[in-house]
């Protein structure tokens, strides 16, 4: 029987093993590895220029032996207008060094850090006058790292050229190949430092100057890990975890208490280090019974050719046919005076001893399983005394020997527990292997990172996608009907909507070739479940909490807990079946072109194997909330490229709208106080059906019929709506007798959807914030997600919608939001610095959902000053932040389209309505 955890199989810890008495290990790594598991990125940059360009060669001095990045008198470059602006570095002479390896018994570790992109510049966008909050000359210019990503790249040190290629072909000794020495084509093949950590920083020190001629700078090997292990523990949220009987669960580190702990780091051997602060810290103990043990003695033992196929036969072992058990001297009865069951190993490997067996007698499996549990539950130990001996609570096991495997890390968890009896807990870290090269990195003087706090460094996926900014443009149609209303007009528009971007068909896009995850995800090779493992650590100094969360420690996103029964397993398939629909619209954003397909087949591959990853592992990076898996969808198809994916749809909704706002606005007008409000939130509700996100909703394209259904719920929205304090959102915002209501001062409005979502929905109601004296900050993505309207669009669509509406013209006008395009409006009218102003924030990210726990900069600061936050629609309302708590009013919206969510969340069906109000200061009574 193959033992699935430590409790159930046979063995548990022979108390009379002696401690280590001298500790000898390293921290030399083990194992073999995988090529692929070299490059994480999918596609390999296109080939480094190899012309120099006819320009004067960029001014780079390197200065010795330390690269700094030297941040005085940095400043925001260009227009404190413009989206992600570059933080100029004036007084920076060094090229920044962003390399880093560790070169261990076995593995070489590489961290390398990559810029942002930037948005090509697009020339109309530039016209625009894009009301930003004008910050405070500065504010940005407090945080020294540029946004970028941090890597995780490892080979086999036995296949050094296979690293040294990647490196070369990336550029990365020399700032990577998007740095401006790389791009002017100056070259500066001499006199590059690296840092290096690692025996091998020494053995192949010359190895590196000859090919790429890059001197390796040694930093010391224990510095290095602690630093790393500091890092991760300080700044990733969900890196370290508990590991016990199969049950993954991560651990929040409390920042000021993380001190002292014990690091232990198995390598090929072990290193067992007391961790009293920054730099702190002292080598306490090791252990030469490491990695480079189980795989030595395993191959020789087992033939086996790699360390992966030596710990996957251990999954198949039996160990009581190899371990003396204490049944067996016992005659099958614990030892129950000093608490030793029978199934306690009392002698590794002590069956062998007996008998005329020969090593062809014994199962590879069941050697592999004794020596596994042999050399863990040591290390185990030592790693116990070693805390017991000084007192230490934490107890942190790092290096590449552990690998994630189930196994191996229920088998130390259970020797700390059963030694210390459940005193001492065993934890884990994610990027396990890549503490010291991290410290490496981190060892570059003034690098900045490690002041990065949890929320400005986000751990996406496994991949890295540039991103490159999309737009969208159209002037409203002119030629309907002026008589009939703006309901029949949009619904004559609406054939449009409907018509185009049809099905291709099937296996054009490539998809056929897709099938959806199962949930033991036998799709994946192990190696490439290996390359999925480590993600790519996006750095973003300049997000932020919301400031408006009443407790940011106690925020959760996620509304669903996806570990209860059965809800993984149904969002998967949710994902899965949109999955062909969803290249189908990216491949057509792109003109169906047949890199296009290329690129939709590789994405609808890839997120399928992240799913199947997922379904196999759902802690695998890091705890997995819906919010996650729906941002993970966007993050891949970023990493093919895809722009915009409903880019098209966007611009024929948004222009459909745009055409019947005039008249909508007018039926509103028609209205008293009250009818009006209540038409307005039914409008935002009702609008957020265009979700093209939706299982229902894509269907409801696809018949034909979802501009009917918008009509009839437009015409007829029945109350009480399933979630319903719209009377309690009407008493705050309409006086009553001769009651005085204080207006809000300043409304921050989620937005969602493009089209009839933002602009028969949510501008209309922006529209009577700002009639009542509310300042209006529209809140859009940073990035496209979905067909929900991005930052980098609503100022169109804002410039577009003012033509027809004075008030929204006049407020953008005082804000600096109008567009070139305003200067035909119809009366002309003069800026009034008095008037309101409109403004437009991004958000900070790129999902349908939003973790208020890293928003932009911008929208914290203006944020500051608001007391009421309007969120809408399903991703940002009810998968996330259903039950956030706001220290000001808060209206949630949204549309209920999916009919297990209804069932679960508001004990209703799909297509039913939230109006939640919830308000900071005394109760409302109705
Ligand atoms: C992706 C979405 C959150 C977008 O909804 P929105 O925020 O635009 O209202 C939503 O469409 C969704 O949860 N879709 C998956 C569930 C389904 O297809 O039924
Ligand atoms: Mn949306």
């Amino acid at each position: 029987m193959a033992p699935t955890s430590p409790r159930r199989s046979c063995g548990d810890v022979n108390s009379s093993t002696k401690p280590e008495e001298e500790a000898t290990g390293g921290s030399g790594e083990v194992g073999s590895y995988n090529k692929e598991g070299g490059g994480k990125e999918l596609a390999l940059p296109p080939p480094p220029p190899t012309t120099t360009s006819g320009k004067l060669p960029a001014m780079i001095h390197r200065s010795g032996s330390r690269p700094q990045l030297d941040v005085s008198g940095a400043a925001i470059q260009g227009n404190l207008e413009e989206r992600n602006p570059t933080i100029l570095l004036p007084n920076q002479s060094d090229d920044i060094s962003h390399l880093a390896v560790d070169i261990g018994g076995s593995l070489i570790k590489l961290v390398y850090f990559s810029r942002h992109e930037e948005h090509p510049s697009d020339e109309k966008r530039k016209s625009i006058v894009k009301l930003r909050p004008r910050f405070s000359n500065g504010l940005r210019t407090r945080f020294p790292v540029l946004g970028g990503r941090l890597h995780f790249v490892k080979f086999e040190t036995g296949k050094l050229n296979e690293c040294l290629d990647f490196i070369s072909s990336k550029q990365l000794h020399r700032g990577g190949i998007d740095s401006p020495s790389w791009r002017s084509g100056t070259r500066h093949d001499d006199n590059i430092i690296i840092k290096a950590t690692g025996g091998g920083a020494y053995k192949f020190a010359d190895v590196f100057k000859e090919r790429l001629g890059i001197s390796l700078e040694k930093e010391d090997e224990m510095g290095c890990l602690v630093s790393g292990a500091n890092f991760l523990l300080k700044a990733i949220r969900h890196e370290a975890f508990t590991h016990m009987e199969g049950q993954k669960e991560f651990v929040q580190i409390d920042q000021n208490d993380l001190f002292p702990y014990l690091l232990v780091n198995i390598g090929s051997g072990v290193s067992m280090i007391k961790v009293d602060g920054e730099g702190k810290f002292q080598r306490v103990s090791g252990t030469n019974v490491g990695g480079g043990t189980y795989w030595g003695l395993g191959r020789l033992l087992t033939q086996c050719k790699s360390f992966d196929e030596l710990l996957e036969l251990s999954q198949r072992g039996d160990n009581s046919n190899i371990d003396m058990l204490v049944g067996d001297i016992y005659g099958g009865m614990d030892y129950s005076k000093i608490g030793l069951s029978a199934s306690t190993i009392a002698s590794s490997f002590g069956k062998t001893i007996s008998g005329n067996k020969e090593l062809s007698d014994y199962r590879p499996e069941d050697i592999s399983l004794s020596l596994l549990r042999m050399i863990s539950y040591n290390i185990g130990q030592i790693s116990y005394l070693n805390a017991l001996r000084y007192g230490l609570k934490k107890i942190f096991f790092g290096g590449f020997f552990i690998r994630g495997h189930a196994y191996t890390m229920d088998t130390i968890s259970f020797a700390i527990q059963f030694w210390s009896k459940g005193q001492a807990q065993a934890m884990f870290l994610r990027h396990e292997g890549f503490l010291g090269v991290l410290g490496a990195f981190m060892s570059y003087q003034m690098h900045g990172f490690d002041d990065l706090m949890v929320h400005q460094l986000v751990e996406r996926f496994p991949m890295g996608a540039p991103y490159v900014g999309g737009k969208i443009h159209g002037p409203p149609l002119q030629d309907l009907n002026e008589k009939i209303s703006w309901m029949e007009k949009f619904v004559q528009k609406g054939t449009e909507i409907l018509a185009p971007v049809p099905m291709s068909p099937s296996g054009t896009t490539g998809v056929g070739g897709f099938e959806r995850p199962s949930s033991r995800g036998e799709a994946l090779r192990s190696d490439a479940s290996a390359a999925l493992n480590v993600g790519v650590l996006h750095l973003d100094p300049t997000l932020e909490v919301f400031p408006l969360l009443a407790d940011p420690k106690t925020y959760e996103p996620n509304t669903i807990d996806l570990s209860e029964p059965g809800e993984l397993e149904y969002w998967f398939t949710v994902l899965s079946d949109h999955l062909p629909d969803l290249v189908d619209k990216a491949v057509a954003s792109e003109g169906r072109t047949e890199d296009a397909k290329r690129r939709g087949d590789a994405f609808a591959r890839a997120f399928s194997a992240h799913l199947a990853r997922l379904m196999e592992e759902p802690a695998a990076y890091g705890k997995l909330g819906l919010a996650n898996l729906l941002e993970l969808r966007e993050e891949c198809l970023r990493e093919f490229q895809f722009k915009d994916a409903y880019i098209s749809i966007k611009k024929r909704e948004n222009e459909a709208s745009l055409a019947v706002l005039h008249d909508l606005l007018m039926e509103l007008d028609r209205m008293n106080e009250e009818e009006r409000l209540l038409a307005l939130v039914e409008g935002v509700l009702a609008a957020n059906i265009f979700d093209w996100g939706s299982r229902a909703c894509v269907e409801l394209y696809h018949k034909g019929t979802i501009i009917e259904i918008y009509r009839m719920s437009r015409k007829k929205m029945h109350r009480p709506w399933r979630v319903d304090d719209f009377d309690l959102f009407k008493k705050r915002m309409i006086t009553s007798g001769d009651q005085k209501i204080q207006p809000y001062k300043r409304a921050l409005l989620f937005v969602d959807n493009s089209g009839a979502d933002v602009v028969l929905g949510m501008l209309p109601l922006a529209r009577e914030l700002l009639r009542r004296g509310t300042e209006v900050v529209l809140v859009g993505n940073s990035f496209p997600a979905l067909n929900d309207v991005t930052a980098n669009e609503l100022p169109e669509i804002v410039a577009e919608a003012a033509k027809n509406c004075d008030v929204l013209r006049r407020a953008a006008e005082a804000g600096g939001l109008l567009l070139d395009a305003m200067a035909n409006t119809k009366d002309g009218s003069k800026r009034n610095p008095a008037s309101v102003p409109l403004m437009v924030v991004e958000n900070g990210c790129g999902s349908p959902c939003i973790d208020l726990r890293q928003v932009s900069l911008e929208l914290a600061e203006v944020a500051k000053d608001a007391d009421l936050v309007i969120l809408e629609g399903m991703g940002r309302t009810l998968h996330t932040n259903f039950n956030a708590q706001f220290k000001c009013d808060a209206l949630k919206l949204a549309m209920v389209k999916n009919q297990r969510l209804a069932e679960k969340l508001v004990q209703g069906n799909i297509y039913d309505c939230v109006c939640r109000f919830e308000s900071a200061g005394p109760a409302l009574d109705v």
